[in-house]
């Protein structure tokens, strides 16, 4: 008994609205042939709002103000858009087994739906402290993010200790966007992590300072190089104190843990080979099967940019970007090139907002004002005389823009202390290399602007002047 559908999209998160969007953009399916699965009960949203704008005291973002596409400046597809474009949304739904050999998928309610294509957008999941050999972590008082179950939850926690204690374990992105988020919250954080400083993934150590310090001045405190062994609950079960390695207890009112995710491939192990903790695809996301693609959190794929190396990425753009390849891959193979992906991370805490493009490999070189309270600066990663990466904290548009390009094309760095010295102006000027009558000034207008302009009034003028004269001819 089930349904069976030409496109199935397994997974409801981040890609699966991307993918729906351009379904709809390139007109590839008729009514009822597209379907989306998923285990959320609510169509797509963009998960990245549910540690900013979620979490904020006044003016939350609530859905449906952040179903996807927002994230991108795009539409906003409410589970209405879904229905007017006949794409069939099967929530609160739970895939349990997958054949790819029949093209079925089993769901939780037993039924059994079919598919010619799919498309599996299955993202991951939030790791547990138990599978650190931590028990304890389902207290009422402990909080993980990777849903709107788990925002809910934080939020009514947070609302339950006004002017109390969080603990915050890990410090990657759910760390210290969630840290930022308490804070704001009027409630005092402790972050623990085992790195030496934050962010240990992207950040090199002076960058984690800078942010570090910043935190600090807000009231947060930092207990790096260590991880907790245990809780201390009162008699509710509510937590009441983290316990660290060395002994120290830390006072808890809430608990947040954020220690990474997995990817979310298990319903294909042994089906499809993976790679990277994810499922592996080609240049056009295409699995080893040839009617299943993988996209989002839950696909390891080929960077063109670093030579082809095969990388997971954990991150919206490339949820977003490698969802609407897919499609593209399905509806027009021929037309579809492999995807050409340029890494890109972001993250906003408090009043402060980075971007990262590429790969932090090679020599680092700082550039950069890093101690301004309204600060800019940055860092490029050097590999081979050639830049590979580049962060910049309190860019504008532009200069997000230039620092991407310099890292998409390579840009060649002839000596490390001259590109020390001009630092942001680097990527600016290796940018404005692309435009036309050899650069300008960020936000001056090309030259042919203005050439264009001087011929508009030159011939005006000529024009008004003969005018002119002509009358004063006809006069005498
Ligand atoms: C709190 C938070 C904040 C973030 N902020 C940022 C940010 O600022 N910038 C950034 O670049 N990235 C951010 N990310 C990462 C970004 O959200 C992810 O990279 C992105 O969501 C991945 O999209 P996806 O569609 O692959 O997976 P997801 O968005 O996780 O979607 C996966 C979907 O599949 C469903 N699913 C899984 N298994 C099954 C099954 N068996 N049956 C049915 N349904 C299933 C899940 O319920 C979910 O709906 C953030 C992540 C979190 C958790
Ligand atoms: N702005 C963004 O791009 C953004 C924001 C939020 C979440 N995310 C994504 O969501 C996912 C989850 O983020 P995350 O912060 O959980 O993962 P993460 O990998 O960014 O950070 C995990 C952190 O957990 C800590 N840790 C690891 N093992 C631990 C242990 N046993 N005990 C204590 N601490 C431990 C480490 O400090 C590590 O930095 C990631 O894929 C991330 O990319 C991205
Ligand atoms: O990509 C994102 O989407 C949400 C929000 O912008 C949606 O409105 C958010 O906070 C991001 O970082």
């Amino acid at each position: 008994m089930g349904r069976a559908f030409v496109h199935v999209i397994l997974g409801g998160g981040v890609a699966a609205g991307y993918a729906a969007l351009e379904f709809v953009r390139r007109g590839g399916y008729s009514r009822g042939e597209l379907c989306i699965i998923s285990e959320e009960t609510v169509a797509p949203y963009e998960r990245p709002a549910l540690s900013k704008g979620y979490l904020l005291p006044e003016g939350a973002a609530r859905l449906p103000g952040f179903h996807t596409c927002v994230g991108a400046n795009d539409e906003l597809l409410t589970a209405k858009w879904y229905k007017e474009n006949g794409i069939e949304l099967v929530l609160g739904t739970k895939v349990i087994t997958a054949d790819v050999r029949m093209k079925t998928l089993l769901t939780a309610t037993g039924e059994t739906i079919s598919y010619k294509n799919l498309i599996i957008a299955t993202g991951a999941r939030a790791l547990k402290l138990e599978e650190f050999g931590i028990s304890g972590s389902d207290a009422s008082n402990i909080c993980y993010l990777r849903n709107l179950d788990d925002a809910d939850k934080l939020v009514n926690v947070m609302k339950s200790c006004p002017g109390g204690n969080a603990v915050v374990i890990g410090g990657g992105y759910i760390g210290m966007e969630c840290a930022a988020a308490l804070v704001t919250n009027r409630i005092k954080v402790t972050m623990v992590f085992p790195e030496s400083h934050c962010m240990a993934r992207l950040f090199t150590p002076k960058i984690a300072e800078y942010y570090e310090n910043y935190y600090t001045s807000k009231g947060a405190t930092f207990v790096k190089g260590t991880v907790l062994t245990s809780f201390e609950k009162d008699s509710t079960g509510k937590v009441t104190s983290v316990i660290l390695k060395d002994g120290k207890h830390l006072p808890a009112d809430m608990v947040v843990v954020g220690i990474g995710i997995r990817a979310s491939t298990g319903l294909f192990e042994g089906q499809l080979l993976m790679e990277q903790g994810g499922i592996k695809v080609n240049g056009q996301m295409l699995t080893s099967d040839g009617s299943v693609y993988a996209v989002g959190d839950v696909a390891a794929f080929p960077i063109k940019l670093f030579d082809g190396v095969i990388r997971r990425l954990e991150h919206v753009d490339s949820a977003r970007r490698t969802a609407r390849h897919a499609v593209a891959a399905i509806l027009e193979p021929s037309k579809t090139k492999d995807i050409d992906y340029l890494p890109f991370f972001y993250s906003r805490v408090f009043t402060l907002s980075w971007q990262f493009y590429g790969n932090n490999t090679g020599e680092v070189v700082h550039f950069g004002d890093f101690t301004n309270s309204s600060p800019r600066f940055g860092a490029y990663w050097v590999d081979k005389s050639r830049i590979r990466g580049a962060f910049l904290e309190g860019g504008s548009r532009e200069e997000y823009e230039a620092i991407s390009n310099v890292v998409r094309h390579k840009a060649k760095v002839i000596n490390i202390a001259e590109l020390e010295k001009q630092g942001l102006m680097f990527a600016i000027q290796e940018s404005q290399k692309d435009l036309p009558d050899g650069g300008l000034a960020l936000g001056e207008k090309p030259t042919y602007v203005w050439h264009a302009t001087a011929g508009v009034i030159a011939a005006a003028s000529i024009a008004a002047f003969g005018y002119w004269y002509g009358r004063k001819r006809r006069r005498w």
